[in-house]
């Protein structure tokens, strides 16, 4: 017979069979954490996150700004979950330079995100694109042909009428000793010699007028800006991208721009090869399909000459134009180096404009613009990069496919990099070798390695004549009432950081001259 007691376990039962099953989920967690990160791999620091969402709700509308105060707790090597899309952040000048210098190939490429796929025609185009054999061809070809040292020269002509342009209307405009609108004034300022030099006259031969013009821009920025759900959260967030607007707003735009874009490239194929001056961006452009055949690495076709227009459009124009008002912000609250600004401008020219060539003995502006740049950087996460393949940043372990911002206005702001560094004060650069060419990593508004700016030369001779004419031939006082200290400085919602309000400003004209 069997007894009862016999069916039961003994004592040990009770200690060794629990005491097995823990040792095994053990090594079975042991394993599984193992098969998600080999090497036991050491990640950078992260905030907690939620399910699903990961760290999504602590990105802020100004995201800069978000991530620049989690990078305090955090470190300047931080890593976010947002959805599904592992995201590292860098936020110092050791950091930027560790990952510039030695590891610029391994994280050079973009995602491939809903919105820019849109726009760039199918990551056709050079901002974009995903790095790779096209990418570089294209790349060679666009700093050979578009963006060298002779080309850039060569609108040298534009540049200086459209600052003269925009000195006249300002003049026009100060016979009423009313504010004006110094953001608008900018933002055509750029827009204009972007379209000159890009395809060659404003706006197309006036089809498009210019407050369109505008309009179509912005809410192409807006658009490629927006952040699609589809990219975080792909299982659901397409739907929300749906109900939310984003994907229509998408669509509608891009059909806009796409119009207005076939219009600039049939219209430069129907001009009269006789009527043609110089070479501009869709010439050359149309010029390198016709020559490029099925089996280069790279053919260039109408959709890569949309594409690439749109690149010139949307990372030149509002951009430069950002500069200019933040720097007219910056000296109208700082008056004392806006009267040492004028006092170089005015004691070097003479003449009735400052031109290209005078820019090289304008010390202090230089330091001026430099001093901006690392403050207001257009673009402080510069654009997203995506990383090709593992490697180590400050010891930490980076995978690939994972989305890499730089927070460059966080850099610019750091006290470890800058004494003071929320102070608007150019003469820091004295005596300074820091530059913004992408080799000093506490200041590189521009980026640096594979994927720097190709326009940093053209953009920097705008932003300086420009500044350099608007005090050369106006004084500048705030609207009646206003102090200094009550100028706005919030920075809009966007792609880029621009200052969100307009600048207004009252224009006290000092020379009449004859402006082009
Ligand atoms: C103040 C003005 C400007 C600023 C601050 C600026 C800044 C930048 C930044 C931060 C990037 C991304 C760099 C990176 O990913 O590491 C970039 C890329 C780019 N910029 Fe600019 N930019 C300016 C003006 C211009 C202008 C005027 C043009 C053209 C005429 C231009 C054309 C481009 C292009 C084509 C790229 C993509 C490069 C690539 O991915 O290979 N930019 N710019």
């Amino acid at each position: 017979m069997l007894r009862v007691d016999a069916m039961m376990p003994t004592n040990g039962f009770f200690i060794w069979v629990p005491l097995f099953f823990l040792c095994s989920s053990l090594l079975l967690l042991k394993i599984i954490r193992k098969q998600a990160n080999p090497n036991n791999k050491l990640l950078p620091p992260t905030p907690p996150k939620l399910p699903l969402l990961g760290h999504l709700h602590l990105i802020g509308s100004l995201p800069h700004r978000s991530l620049s105060q989690l990078s305090k707790k955090y470190g300047p090597v931080m890593l976010l979950q947002l959805g599904s899309v592992p995201t590292i952040v860098i936020s110092s000048a050791a950091a930027a330079r560790e990952l510039f210098k030695f590891h610029d190939l391994a994280s050079c490429s973009r995602p491939l995100l809903t919105g820019n796929r849109r726009f760039s025609y199918n990551f056709v185009d050079l901002n974009l694109s995903p790095y790779g054999e096209r990418w570089r061809e294209l790349r060679k070809i666009c700093m050979l042909e578009l963006f060298n040292a002779r080309r850039v020269q060569s609108f040298q002509e534009i540049r200086e009428e459209e600052v003269g342009r925009l000195l006249n209307s300002i003049s026009q405009s100060s016979s009423s000793s009313a504010p004006i609108d110094l953001s608008d004034k900018s933002y055509s300022l750029t827009a204009n010699i972007t379209s000159r030099v890009a395809f060659g006259s404003i706006f197309s031969g006036g089809k498009l007028d210019d407050e369109h013009f505008q309009h179509l821009m912005r809410r192409a920025i807006a658009a490629t800006g927006n952040f699609s759900m589809t990219d975080f959260i792909p299982t659901f967030g397409w739907i929300i991208d749906r109900l939310n607007g984003v994907h229509e707003r998408l669509e509608k735009s891009f059909a806009e721009m796409d119009a207005f874009l076939q219009h600039v490239v049939d219209d430069r194929i129907n001009f009269k090869e006789s009527s043609k001056k110089e070479e501009n961006f869709v010439d050359v452009l149309l010029r390198m399909e016709r020559e490029s055949s099925e089996s280069d690495a790279l053919k260039v076709t109408q959709d890569c000459i949309k594409a690439l227009i749109m690149d010139i459009f949307i990372a030149g124009v509002e951009t430069g134009a950002a500069t200019i008002v933040w720097a007219m912000t910056e000296l109208v609250r700082n008056p004392r180096v806006m009267k040492k600004l004028e006092h170089e401008i005015r004691s070097y020219v003479k003449d009735d404009s400052v031109k290209e060539i005078d820019l090289k003995n304008l010390e202090y502006l230089k330091m001026v613009v430099k001093e901006v740049l690392r403050l207001h950087p257009p673009i402080p996460l510069l654009l997203p990069r995506e990383t090709i393949s593992p490697f180590k940043l400050n010891s930490y372990n980076m995978d690939p496919k994972a989305h890499l911002h730089v927070n460059v206005w966080a850099i610019g702001r750091d006290p470890q990099s800058w004494t003071d560094p929320e102070e608007f004060f150019p003469e820091r650069f004295i005596g300074s070798n820091i530059d913004y060419k992408g080799q000093n990593f506490e200041l590189i508004p521009f980026g640096s390695g594979r994927r720097i700016c190709p326009g940093m030369n053209m953009a920097t001779l705008v932003v300086e004549l420009a500044l350099a004419n608007l005090l050369l031939c106006f004084d500048w006082k705030l609207p009646d009432g206003m102090k200094e200290e009550d100028v706005d400085m919030e920075e809009a919602v966007g792609l880029g950081a621009a200052k969100k309000s307009p600048l207004m400003l009252t224009p006290v004209p000092l020379r009449y001259p004859k402006w082009r």
